[in-house]
């Protein structure tokens, strides 16, 4: 890769390594915290609930950069990287991504927008609480993988005695496909269905990335893989590509919003219509 490629640091803002969610901070009793009301709650009918809800889009119309300025609003509080601003981390990533593939213009799109379904939080899309929003995700249905962080939480999760939804494969067949599987209810499903009812152009790997971005225990431990089929598999080689810099981008260095807004909205336009149905 050239010199000016994006070169993923070893620590993040607050001196530990990325994802650690052992090292002892003030900051990382609120995650732990936050996993534990995640593992408690998150549950195979309360999932079939939110897809229902929000599957009616109804809660407003807008367009896609007005929903980024709108999610400076929130504070992810599942993140031990990140104390920046949200639309921030929508900048850093989509350049840092378009740095390297200058020519996938759709995954500098996929970039700008994979975190927009955090808007869930705020009062207008029904203030779901941080735990139905944001952290990772997992599958619903079968037993939960040891690969989930903070694992021990899910003992106290109703799912976790029922004999249906506690096996390997649950309610699963192998190889089904992530499409036929329920994940966890957050901002990643809810962006998928808001790009893909409102007819976004964007090829099926930036779909799959979006809703699946928050998946670590597949694409990072490899957890959940007998779910997949082959497209999924395809799928995920963009994004493990995507995931480096989802993650390693998040820095103190500052994108100059208005010098790079031009090319985003030229690529919101290109992907998408001008309003979507939220
Ligand atoms: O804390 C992070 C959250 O900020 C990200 O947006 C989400 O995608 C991650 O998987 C989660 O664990
Ligand atoms: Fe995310
Ligand atoms: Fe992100």
């Amino acid at each position: 890769m050239s010199h000016n490629g994006f070169m993923a640091p070893h620590i993040n803002t607050f001196g530990h390594s990325f994802r650690n969610y052992d090292a002892e901070s003030e900051r990382q009793k609120g995650v732990e915290e936050f996993y534990r009301l995640q593992h408690t709650h998150q549950t195979y009918d309360f999932v079939k609930k939110m897809r229902e809800v929000y599957g009616k889009l109804d809660k407003c119309e807008m367009g896609i950069w007005e929903c980024c300025e709108l999610l400076n609003q929130v504070v992810d509080e599942s993140d031990p990287d990140l104390d920046e601003p949200q639309i921030e981390h929508l900048l850093q990533s989509a350049e840092a991504i378009r740095k390297d593939y200058p020519n996938e213009d759709w995954l500098h799109l996929t970039a700008l927008i994979h975190d927009l379904g955090k808007i869930l939080n705020l009062p207008q899309f029904g203030g779901l609480p941080q735990w139905a929003v944001v952290g990772d995700t997992f599958p619903l249905g079968c037993a939960f993988d040891e690969a989930n962080i903070h694992h021990k939480y899910f003992k106290d999760n109703p799912d976790y005695n029922n004999p249906f939804y506690n096996t390997k494969n649950g309610i699963y067949t192998e190889r089904c496909g992530l499409d036929n599987v329920v994940m966890s209810w957050g901002h990643d499903d809810y962006m998928y269905l808001v790009a893909k009812e409102n007819g976004t152009t964007l090829p099926q790997a930036a779909l799959f990335v979006i809703r699946y971005h928050s998946f670590y225990p597949l694409h990072k431990e490899g957890a959940y893989a007998h779910l997949m089929n082959e497209e999924d598999a395809e799928n995920l080689k963009w994004l493990k590509i995507f995931n480096k810099y989802d993650l390693y981008s998040k820095s103190k260095v500052r994108v100059d919003i208005e010098k790079v807004k031009p090319y985003y909205l030229s690529l919101i336009e290109k992907y998408f219509p001008a309003k979507l149905r939220w």
